[in-house]
């Protein structure tokens, strides 16, 4: 049995965390490749050593002393060191990292943190360290190199049996270091478990496993056991954040499963993600999520449905911005387009000036401050009225929805409310699908 095991920031956010997961490693021999990303908070209060490492990066940008953010990520580095006793020169290769910072780009400064994580923790378990650089292979495009990747690590994967590999970085043909997405070291840990051919992917963090909505707006949300990839995938993009939403993409290729651990409670069952639930589950849903940060436009044309293109033409429009649009719902002569704000803080304006001008709409309406909101479930499919619940939940609080999307294997119904109503319209909707069946037994 091959399992590989991925630690969050929050696994390895100091000395007393690293003496967790050594006795989770030792404790099953089958544990043989760790993954880990850089320490991360310790209190809520606290920041992750990547977040520093980009304040330190954005010091360096702007040519403003950075010394005092440096001296911070500094001592925590080797407030770990010294207290595991370890022996290698964390001090020496966090000066020279200093000395040099301006030769670096941004994305070799912010892969420092699992670097020298997986240096210590290599130390601290006894593990030989391979390096991310070496082996996880970047396209051009930011895409993997799947071919050139599998190579290196089974080259790897040849000459040790164990080893430690630092998450969230690879690097391109021309040997520059290149970084994930933020959260991007599950992605690592699924690219090690595919190649590889894991029989299991361990990801462990700071909650027993999935939970059926975000621990931070409902108050002791339930577990849930057994999640579907494709339920998950759905969680995980709108913002249930303990796995990075592509990191299943890869697991998924060789049906391995993921098992989402706590280190802080290892003896709990935690989540199984698979292609297939074993169980059934309780309750009608599997889990909610929602993010918050979207825009929405509306565009009404007299007539709009018999101008054949006059949508595509618009979408075109948001295309040459760049822009990716999460949600189209439409009426007869009207549509709205539901993006991200970041995506457009500074080109929303323009980009209606140009509907304006070329397509000639009878009006255009721009509304920020909206959140979106899923609630997931394969048993949805064949629950009838699980939309009506939904919206009468929403309803007694007084919420008005201000779309509503469902996609086609129904197993998401997606609504946008307004931000101010975001953690009301998430705890009524746990309240009704969960807390509701519990009272009935
Ligand atoms: N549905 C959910 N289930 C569990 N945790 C969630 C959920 N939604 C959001 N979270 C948050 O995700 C956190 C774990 O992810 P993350 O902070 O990336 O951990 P790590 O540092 O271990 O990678 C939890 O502490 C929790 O606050
Ligand atoms: N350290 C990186 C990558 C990562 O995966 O972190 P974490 O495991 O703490 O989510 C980040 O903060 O984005």
């Amino acid at each position: 049995m091959l399992k590989v095991t991925k630690f969050g920031g929050s696994s390895v956010a100091d000395a007393c965390q690293f003496r967790k997961v050594r006795d989770i490693i030792q404790s099953d021999p089958d544990r043989r490749y760790v993954v880990v990303s850089a320490p991360g908070r310790r209190t809520p209060a606290d920041a992750k050593l990547t977040d520093l490492l980009y304040l330190l990066d954005a010091h360096r940008q702007y040519h403003v002393d950075a010394s005092n953010v440096y001296r911070i990520i500094r001592e925590r580095i080797l407030g770990i060191q010294k207290e595991l006793g370890l022996k290698q020169n964390m001090a020496g290769e966090l000066d020279a990292f200093y000395a040099n910072l301006n030769q670096m780009k941004q994305d070799e400064i912010v892969s420092r943190g699992e670097y020298w994580c997986a240096k210590m923790m290599a130390e601290f378990l006894g593990f030989p360290f391979v390096d991310a650089r070496d082996v996880i292979c970047f396209n051009l495009d930011k895409t993997i190199d799947f071919k050139a990747t599998k190579a290196k690590l089974q080259a790897k994967m040849a000459e040790y049996e164990h080893f430690v590999f630092p998450g969230f970085y690879g690097s391109t043909a021309n040997g520059r270091i290149q970084v994930f997405t933020r959260g991007g070291g599950d992605i690592t840990g699924a690219i090690l478990a595919n190649v590889m051919d894991a029989d299991v992917y361990e990801n462990w963090t700071d909650v027993s496993g999935f939970l059926m909505a975000d621990p931070t707006i409902v108050d002791k949300p339930h577990e849930i056991t057994h999640i579907t990839y494709s339920e998950l995938r759905e969680l995980s993009y709108m913002g249930a954040s303990v796995l990075h939403e592509e990191a299943i993409f890869p697991v998924k290729e060789r049906n391995i499963p993921i098992h989402i651990l706590n280190t802080n409670r290892p003896q709990d069952p935690g989540t199984f993600i698979q292609e297939n639930r074993k169980t059934k589950s309780h309750y009608p849903i599997t889990g909610i999520a929602g993010k918050s940060g979207f825009v929405s436009l509306y565009v009404y044309k007299k007539h709009m449905s018999s101008e054949v293109g006059y949508m595509r033409k618009v979408l075109s429009i948001l295309e040459d911005y760049n822009v990716s649009i999460e949600h189209i719902p439409s009426g007869i002569d009207s549509f709205t387009v539901v993006m991200e704000e970041k995506d457009v803080e500074n080109t929303l304006y323009e980009i209606v000036s140009r509907i304006k001008r070329e397509l000639k709409p009878d009006e255009v309406k721009v509304q920020d401050n909206i959140s979106l909101i899923s609630t997931v479930g394969k048993r949805m499919s064949d629950s009838p009225g699980m939309a009506g619940r939904l919206f009468t939940a929403l309803g007694r609080e007084n919420i008005s929805i201000m779309m509503i999307a469902q996609d086609s294997n129904e197993i998401n119904i997606t609504v946008a409310v307004e931000t101010p109503d975001f953690e009301t319209a998430v705890k009524a909707i746990y309240d009704e699908f969960v807390t509701k069946e519990d009272l009935q037994g």
